[in-house]
């Protein structure tokens, strides 16, 4: 007999229209994967039989539907009658949907997501999800590209736990858009011409920065993947909040109601970041920004660094991350490096958790 899930995408922009493109396209695959529903913040598809919806022309379907998504309630209530394991794939940034993750799981509903909110909020949450994934009927949680996109940053970092070695520091740059923006904007042949707010304009434009390019630039986005990383190497951090993080927002924006009025006030303050580039300049260094979980001195950092031109995290290139494990096996540290950030790798990260969520399960 055929193998056989069903699966239930919440998001469909940027990440989630190219991980149905990606699902679509998946051939020879030993499972099949029947989407049972596709929603967006206002209007959803939905199977309520749980056959499979046609994927063919899902983008103009979903734009003609007039139904509601229905509350994160309703939708869990749906899932949990599904004749076949089912598998809710999380597309948004949503942090109530991350706070329901426990209500879905301990009802056999497994999660595939790039949403870092579930797992670098507050500790009880992250809790709660493992507790609920842990009960005999609970589901399966994976979250590979809530950290470096599609690369191997989490399965890497929990091999390394659960075959017994000690990580001893995590350090690297794991945010894309922070990625793209120092490497663009200070380069050992920078001169200046370069403007910060034309880079992070690029940055928004090229889809590396969340919705809301200042939860970027106010580094809490790389606070909650060094909160994840920390926790994953049992590192306990309540709330990424906790954390010493140096944010790139000028003080006199921080208030600003709209992404897009901090956009345009942006330039005038280019000067303040300039000065910062070219006091590392006269060193013959470069600016990046970087986390480091520090497991020996017991703490995690968040911020700018210079680094001399010969450093591996001086030479990335566009938005790659790199990540660097020091542990007791793996003293020279275990480099993990490549694009970080962007629509494809991200759903092609999201894919391969649902890939194995399914042979997991079937
Ligand atoms: N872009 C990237 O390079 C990377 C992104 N990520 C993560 O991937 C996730 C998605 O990012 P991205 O695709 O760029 O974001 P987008 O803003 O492009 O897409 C978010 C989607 O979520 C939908 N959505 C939001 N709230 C709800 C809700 N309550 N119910 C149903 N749908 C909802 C939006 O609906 P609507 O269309 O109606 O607005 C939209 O379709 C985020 O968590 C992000 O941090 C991780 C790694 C890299
Ligand atoms: N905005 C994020 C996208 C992925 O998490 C980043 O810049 O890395
Ligand atoms: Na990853």
């Amino acid at each position: 007999m055929s193998k056989a899930v069903n699966v239930a995408i919440i998001g469909a922009g940027l990440v989630g229209s190219a991980f149905i493109n990606q699902l679509k396209s998946l051939k020879n695959n030993a499972i099949t994967f029947n989407v049972i529903m596709i929603a967006r913040s206002k209007t959803a598809l939905v199977s309520k039989s749980y056959s499979p919806l046609s994927l063919a022309n899902w983008e103009s379907d979903l734009s003609a539907s007039t139904e509601p998504a229905g509350s994160f309630g309703e939708i869990a209530d749906f899932l949990k009658q599904s004749p076949l394991p089912v598998i809710l794939v999380d597309n948004t940034s949503n942090q109530a949907l991350a706070e329901a993750y426990p209500s879905f799981v301990e009802h056999g509903i497994s999660i595939a997501t790039p949403n870092k909110k579930a797992f670098s909020s507050d500790k009880s949450l992250w809790d709660a999800i493992w507790n609920a994934s842990a009960q005999p009927k609970g589901g399966l949680v994976y979250h590979e590209a809530s950290v470096g996109a599609g690369l191997p940053i989490i399965s890497t970092l929990r091999d390394l736990v659960a075959t017994g070695d000690e990580i001893v520091k995590v350090e690297g740059i794991v945010s894309g858009s922070l990625s793209f923006i120092f490497n663009t904007f200070s380069t050992t042949s920078s001169t200046g011409e370069v403007k910060f707010s034309d880079v992070v304009q690029t940055a928004k434009e090229l889809g590396y920065t969340e919705p809301d390019p200042r939860d970027d630039l106010n580094g809490l986005d790389a606070a909650r993947k060094a909160t994840i990383i920390a926790r994953l190497s049992g590192f306990n951090v309540q709330s990424p909040t906790q954390l010493p993080i140096q944010s790139l927002i000028p003080k006199d924006l921080e208030s600003v109601a709209t992404g897009e009025e901090y956009m345009s006030r942006l330039p005038n303050y280019d000067q303040e970041i300039e000065t910062v580039r070219q006091e590392a300049a006269k060193e013959n260094k470069v600016l990046r920004y970087v986390i480091k979980v520090d497991m020996e001195a017991n703490t995690a950092t968040v911020g700018i660094e210079k680094f001399e031109s010969s450093h591996p995290f001086a030479g990335l290139k566009g938005s790659d991350n790199v990540i660097a494990f020091t542990t007791k096996r793996y003293p020279n540290p275990l480099i993990v490096q490549g694009a970080g950030a962007g629509d494809e790798v991200t759903a092609a990260g999201v894919l391969g958790d649902v890939l194995k969520i399914a042979d997991r399960l079937v």
